[in-house]
């Protein structure tokens, strides 16, 4: 149930339906059902308004009103738009209804909840005008709100918000999720999302091939394989971190240190000499070896039983630095191109993307949207997964867009919107610590693209284990437990 549908995709999830024999009035009852469960769970008593608009998203809320009435709430209905004009099925569900309907006017009634039928995913323009007012007096209420869909004002497509929003406790959307429940803002404006089944056969998704997912252990846990009784340390590949000079060695640890846990065999820390005293001084577990340049980097790299290799974290943004990363392109090698390795490109992106083409191995970037705006200047505005899908696409590499909504996209279009990682996980060595367990996956073989979204849901989830008040080395332990929790349905007998 990971897809993620378009307005369009989903209004075609309906069409098929319909052809297929289920009438429209039937997901219409389903999806007000919903609903009205929704604000059973949420409104337990008193009075409920129901604004309903002009669509079917309005026919949702007059069937919630219906049922709730049925139930025995008090419900009041506010229509915005003239009641004339109602058609299809949700005039179907309004004759239904049958009760008092008012036109929507402010001020508000007395409620204790609302529920929010304005808009859906017919949301095509700005909200203006009344309708803005009465958003503006639903937020200003506090009430909570349950939005039928996506709160009005949001963008199904892009969680952007057009005009101004409602803020809602809770929202249900029905078949699958739009990418708007997950990106920012729309996410924070949603509240809980609840998923209801109204009927929509799962086949017709073979007919719309969707492209993009919310980011989950189905996209990639067939991908990761939990380590056998016969599987030893080189199987599970051995993976490179460079460290920076000697005043910038701890994010090239930090990644190390993740990359192991993620389960890499191996890990070594490439050191440049002057770095080599630091460095092994806080290293245990990961190895140290002696990095005196491009020769000895891509010599390393080429050892045959290196397989993956990281570089960006502390890196430098020196001419010899550039050098570093040309090594490494030019190894046989899985790569992770994260911060200042980034950055070296900026004044030509196109020889990066040349590079990659070029070579066999994945690649994935991790950038942030202002390293992101260096090497795909042109692509700064619009949906997050579009842009990111174009990068990806232009630089034939794995682009993990980051942010409170990170996006992963692989060049061949496909797309996963991420959404488990907790405000505090935005610290201070956060992205090595990522970098860090994407290569560790890469090490052991794991495509890229997979390899990039199971590597941002590790690490989202290791923010949450690790809990508010977190540092970057939190996560490597709370990465542990969270793997530990993974693999133990999976049949190994833990401890
Ligand atoms: N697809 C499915 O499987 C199922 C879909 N279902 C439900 O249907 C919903 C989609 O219904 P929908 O397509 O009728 O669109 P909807 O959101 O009601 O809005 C369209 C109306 O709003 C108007 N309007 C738009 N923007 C406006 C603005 N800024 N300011 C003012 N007006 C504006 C627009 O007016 P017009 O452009 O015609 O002037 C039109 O009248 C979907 O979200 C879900 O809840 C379920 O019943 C179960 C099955
Ligand atoms: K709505």
């Amino acid at each position: 149930m990971l897809e993620l549908l378009t307005t369009a995709q989903m209004a075609t999830a309906d069409h098929l339906a319909i052809e297929g024999g289920v009438p429209g009035i039937r997901l219409m009852e389903k999806a007000g059902a919903a609903v009205a469960r929704a604000v059973t769970a949420r409104v337990p008593e008193g009075r409920v308004l129901v604004l309903c608009g002009p669509g079917n998203n309005g026919g949702d809320g007059f069937v919630a009103a219906r049922r709730l009435r049925a139930a025995g709430r008090e419900v009041i209905v506010h229509l915005l738009g003239d009641p004339a004009r109602v058609s299809g099925d949700a005039r179907i569900a309004f004759d239904r209804w049958g009760g008092p309907t008012h036109p929507a006017d402010l001020p508000l009634p007395e409620a204790a909840g609302i529920v929010d039928a304005l808009f859906g995913a017919g949301l095509d323009r700005p909200i203006e005008g009344l309708a803005a007012k009465i958003v503006a007096a639903v937020n200003a209420s506090r009430l909570p709100v349950i939005a039928v869909d996506v709160p009005s004002g949001v963008s199904g497509n892009t969680g952007e918000v057009m005009g101004t929003a409602i803020e809602a406790v809770a929202s249900v959307t029905f078949f699958r999720l739009k990418p708007g429940h997950l990106l920012c803002p729309g996410r924070e404006l949603c509240g809980e999302v609840t998923l209801a089944d109204i009927g929509i056969p799962a086949s017709v998704l073979d007919a719309i091939g969707p492209r993009s997912w919310r980011n989950g252990r189905a996209l990639w846990a067939e991908s990761m394989r939990a380590p056998g009784a016969g599987s030893h340390k080189y199987r599970r590949g051995h993976a490179v971190v460079v460290s920076g000079g000697l005043a910038r060695t701890g994010a090239a640890r930090l990644a190390a240190g993740a990359a192991l846990r993620a389960g890499a065999g191996l890990v070594t820390v490439a050191s440049p000499p002057d770095a080599l005293v630091v460095n092994a001084s806080h290293l245990t577990a990961v190895m140290l070896g002696r990095m005196d340049g491009p020769e000895s980097l891509g010599a390393m790299l080429s050892d045959g039983r290196v397989t993956a290799a990281a570089l960006g974290p502390g890196l430098g943004l020196s001419a010899a630095e550039g050098t570093l990363v040309d090594a490494a392109l030019a190894a046989p090698v899985a790569l992770v191109l994260d911060a200042d390795a980034l950055t070296l490109w900026q004044d030509a992106p196109d020889a990066l993307f040349d590079a990659i083409a070029a070579r066999e191995a994945p690649v994935i970037l991790t950038p942030h949207e202002g390293e992101f705006a260096r090497l795909f200047p042109d692509l700064t505005t619009g949906p997050k997964p579009e842009r990111a899908r174009a990068a990806a696409a232009r630089a034939a590499a794995t682009v993990v867009l980051k942010g409170a909504d990170t996006v992963i996209a692989a060049p061949d279009g496909r797309v996963a919107i991420n959404d488990n990682a907790p405000a505090w996980l935005a610290t201070a060595g956060s992205g090595d610590v990522l970098a860090g367990i994407a290569t560790g996956f890469l090490a052991q073989g794991m495509p890229g693209f997979e390899a990039a979204a199971a590597a941002v849901w590790f690490h989202g989830a290791a923010g949450t284990e690790a809990g508010p008040g977190l540092t970057a080395e939190d996560l490597e332990p709370a990465l542990r437990t969270v793997l530990r929790r993974l693999w133990a349905p999976a049949g190994l007998v833990l401890p």
